[in-house]
Order: structure tokens, then sequence, then C-alpha cells
């Protein structure tokens, strides 16, 4: 296992003149995807065609992949699966946990939660009918509101706003005792710091593969289903890839074995094998030290921009333990601020209404991103240099 960050980062492409602090939405391209890709591309799909499927493996690349991934975040093998968006996998999750508790009609979640999170799960409360509702409260307020009406808690582990992060093992012990599923969502977790699904006993776990895991804008999503509920969890998604036998092309649906039931249609073969390129470093890394280097990083950054910009305010949990691997800032015009910093080549990004978010993956950035990013920070709040037009005009996607 490599505890050597200087190496890992040499195995990554990132552009000249760039400090990229964006990983924690779109990571960067690990320089061995792009042969890898291209192979995937000529060799299987132009020269094997559809004997891809099984000559190349193709159709074994989710339970593969999703078993190198389970290390990651403490998984047992075989219950991870990959798949589908995200917020496809929350569907899935969601409704097969909330069938794991009859009687009860009741998700809560909290207001820091991505909003495709609770998009989703307003969807299928429609979907069961007018007695399902969902619950938010404040992040802070979680553990008092899970009462025995709640069927399902569902939380993502570390907010994508602040990095504020949630108690994965005491919150699913204190839905388990009130006789509750736990689903979390690792979409800022996996990759950012060591999750230990199987120790803190979580029941579900879905999460991206495109932020930390490095698979590329449109990267499959991962499902994890606990060992213990593999044959009684039932996919709403019950599609073809889920059926026990889907060659056998029967006309009723029989849920396959394990996680595998949780599988809905064709993979996508060339976002796996670049996932795949990327899992090729991550078999590498010691999850400790990567934790440790995180939280260094992370450190660097608040002391310097608090030491140099008194007008930026921390948004995130100053203690580390209680924070994932992103930091952030707080300022009226943040978009403007985040726009002046990308065009001198710092990459950030900016969440609505007014938050500077600032992404540290120990893979690649450097001590040397870190000082280079403050330093520029620095400059531009100094000078007001932010104050432009063109910074204030807002893109599409942000
Ligand atoms: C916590 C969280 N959940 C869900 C999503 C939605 O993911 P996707 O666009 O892959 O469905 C994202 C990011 O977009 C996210 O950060
Ligand atoms: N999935 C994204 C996309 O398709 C375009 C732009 C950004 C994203 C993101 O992943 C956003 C991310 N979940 C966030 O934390 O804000």
């Amino acid at each position: 296992m490599t505890t050597d960050f200087a190496a890992t980062r040499a195995l990554f492409h990132l552009p000249e003149g760039v400090i990229y602090l964006d990983g924690n939405s779109l990571g960067p391209l690990p320089r061995s995807a792009a042969a890898r890709v291209a192979d995937c591309v000529t060799k299987e799909w132009g020269e094997m065609l559809i004997r891809g499927w099984n000559a190349a493996g193709w159709m074994d690349q989710p339970m593969k992949q999703g078993n190198r991934i389970a290390r990651l975040i403490g998984a047992e093998p075989d219950s991870v699966v990959l798949g589908d968006t995200l917020s496809i996998k929350v569907y899935q999750a969601l409704a097969a946990a909330l069938d794991m508790v009859p009687g009860r009609k009741v998700i809560l979640s909290d207001t820091g939660n991505f909003p495709s999170d609770l998009y989703m799960a307003e969807g299928l409360c429609r979907t069961l009918g007018p007695d399902y509702r969902l619950v938010t409260v404040a992040p802070e307020d979680v553990a008092g509101a899970i009462t025995d009406e709640v069927a399902v808690l569902m939380l993502t582990q570390v907010d994508y706003r602040t990095g504020r992060m949630h108690d994965m093992a005491a919150l699913t012990a204190l839905a388990h005792e009130k006789g509750a599923i736990a689903v979390w969502d690792l979409a800022h977790s996996a990759g950012a710091l060591p999750v230990e699904l199987a120790g803190c006993k979580a029941d579900f776990a879905v999460g991206c593969t495109y932020k930390y895991l490095n698979s590329g804008p449109g990267g499959p999503a991962f499902i994890y289903v606990a060992p213990r509920h593999q044959d009684r969890a039932l996919p709403a998604l019950s599609g073809w890839l889920g059926h026990a036998a889907p060659f056998a092309f029967d006309l009723a649906y029989r849920p396959g074995a394990g996680v595998e039931r949780m599988r809905v249609g064709t993979p996508p073969i060339l976002q796996l094998a670049a996932l795949e390129a990327s899992l090729d470093i991550w078999d590498t890394v010691d999850m400790q030290a990567l934790r440790a280097r995180s939280v260094a990083l992370c450190e660097a950054f608040i002391a310097g921009v608090e030491a140099t910009c008194p007008d930026l305010a921390l948004a995130s949990p100053r203690d580390a333990t209680q924070r994932g691997s992103q930091v952030s800032f707080r300022h009226p015009e943040g978009y403007a601020i985040m726009q002046a910093l990308i065009a001198q080549g710092v990459i950030g990004d900016f969440r609505a209404p007014d938050i500077l978010r600032f992404g540290f993956t120990p893979l690649y950035t450097s001590d040397a991103d870190v000082e280079g990013a403050v330093a520029i920070l620095a400059k531009i709040m100094a000078s007001g240099s932010w104050d432009r037009p063109e910074f204030k005009a807002r893109a599409k996607v942000t």
C-alpha cells in the first residue's frame, strides 16, 4: 500500500498552469485511462463487436469493479455493484429499504442533503401513495428526529456544500434502535476518506465514481446492500440485468441473487474502462494515510485563507474530525470571486447562495497547490479584482 502521494500525483494528467481543487465534483484523468479506454474502443468494441460481452468480460465489469470499490468503503465482498446514475441508485436503495419496513411511511433526511436525493425521495413517495412522506430537519437535529415513525433514514454522509460529516456509526445505530433502515449516500465520501460500511452496520449505501474515484464525466454510480439484506431487498427498478436469468427472457421478473439484483440495464462499458484504470491507482492506496494527508491539506488551506482573507468566513466545520475532504468559505460575492480564481488557474466551484468550495484530493493535490491557491485568492481579495461584470455573469453549470 502506498503512502507516497507525490508518486500518485504523477499518475494523473493535470493541465499546465492549473491548480485543481474540484476533484470533489469531477476527478481528473488518470494517465492510463486514455489508453485503457482507447483499447476498449478499438480492440474490444472494434474487433470483438458483440462478442465482447463474453470475451472481454464486459458483463462482469459492474461486479468486478464494485468489488474493488468495496475496500475503499469498508464493504464486504460481493456487496457493491456499479451502474446507472447516482440519482437512480438513490431511488433503488430507498424503495428497497421502504419495502423492508412494512407499516411505516416516513423517510427522514436533512436540509443539507443534495437536492437530487430529496427529489428522488419525493417522487418515490408520490408513486407509493398519499401516506408516504419525506421529512427533512436541520443536519444537527437528525438524531433527535429518528422516531419510531421513521421507516428509512436517508443521509449523505458528507455535506456537498459545507463538508460537514455525519457520524455514520452513531446515526445508523440510532436508526436500528428505532426499527428503521439506514441508507447512506457516499458521493462525497468514497475516495475522500476511509468509510466503514460493514463496521457501521449500514443497510444500504450509494455513491458516484466521477468525483474522488476519477471515472470521468458520466461515470456510473454504485450501490451497496448489506449481505444480510441481499436476498430480501426488492428492486423497484426491476430491469432485465437484475433478473435471476436475464438471457432466459422470462416474461415474469425474478430477482437475481445477491446485490446483482440491483442492476437495471446495460452497463456503460467505456466509462467502466476508465474507472478500471483509476482503480489500478486506488488499489494501492492506504486509506488511513489518505485521510491524514487530506486533513493536513485542508488544515493548511484553512490557516492560509484565514490569515490572508479576512472577508471570507469558514463555512466548514473547524474540527477536522467533523469534516470530509473539502473546505468551503462564504462570501456574498462568492460566485464572482470563484470566477476570478478560475481565470487565474485555480479551479474550485461555487454553490448557491454564497459558498466557495475547494476539494482536497491527496492522490494529486500537493502542498504547492495549497500555497499557490492561498496566494492567488489573497491577491484577488486584497485587490477586489473579482468585481468585474465578466465574473458576475452566471454560467449554466456552476
Ligand atoms: C450527494 C449527491 N447525491 C446525488 C448526486 C446526483 O448524482 P447524479 O447526477 O450522478 O445522479 C450528487 C451529485 O450530482 C451528489 O453530490
Ligand atoms: N454531476 C454533475 C454534473 O453532471 C454537472 C456538474 C456538477 C455535477 C456534480 O456532481 C455536482 C456535485 N454533486 C456537487 O456536489 O455539487
